[in-house]
């Protein structure tokens, strides 16, 4: 089973960050949160740091865990952190664009499969303004 680890980014005033997907062909155009496939030898936490500089450009610093495993197809799980900003401003730099979702936005965009009941555990997560 391989992991893929996941950055629920969480900047002031409650708002969440979503990228839409540019590859493959069945999932593009659908949206998630910024993360990747975690390397052999390499920690989830160092996984979820890497991904989000590789893909976004920015530094993030990891907070509490969002659930357990996630189920995902295909042999994979995924783990997700809600985090913070710790500098730099997302850019997109492998997605078709990235998007922040204020409350009362948080389901306005096409989330992937997996990630619609992770966006309503993290909705419970956030406080509420
Ligand atoms: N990153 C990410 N992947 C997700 C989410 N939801 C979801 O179903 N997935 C799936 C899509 C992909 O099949 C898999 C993650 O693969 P990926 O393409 O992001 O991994 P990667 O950056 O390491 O890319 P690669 O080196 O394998 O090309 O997990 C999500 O919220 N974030």
């Amino acid at each position: 089973m391989r992991t893929v680890v996941a950055a629920v980014i969480v900047a002031p005033g409650g708002r969440v960050l979503a990228a839409q997907r540019a590859e493959p062909a069945a999932l593009a155009g659908g949206w998630e949160f910024p993360g990747g496939k975690v390397d052999p030898g390499e920690s989830d936490e160092a996984a979820l740091v890497r991904e989000c500089r590789e893909e976004i450009g920015v530094e993030v610093a990891v907070g509490r865990r969002v659930g357990a495993d996630w189920p995902l197809a295909e042999g994979y799980v995924m783990r997700v952190w809600l985090c913070s900003l710790a500098s730099g401003e997302p850019v997109a730099k492998e997605h078709l664009a990235l998007r922040w979702l204020g409350p009362g936005e948080y389901y306005d965009v096409a989330w992937l499969s997996a990630d619609l009941p992770i966006m309503r555990a993290v909705e419970n997560l956030l406080p509420e303004d």
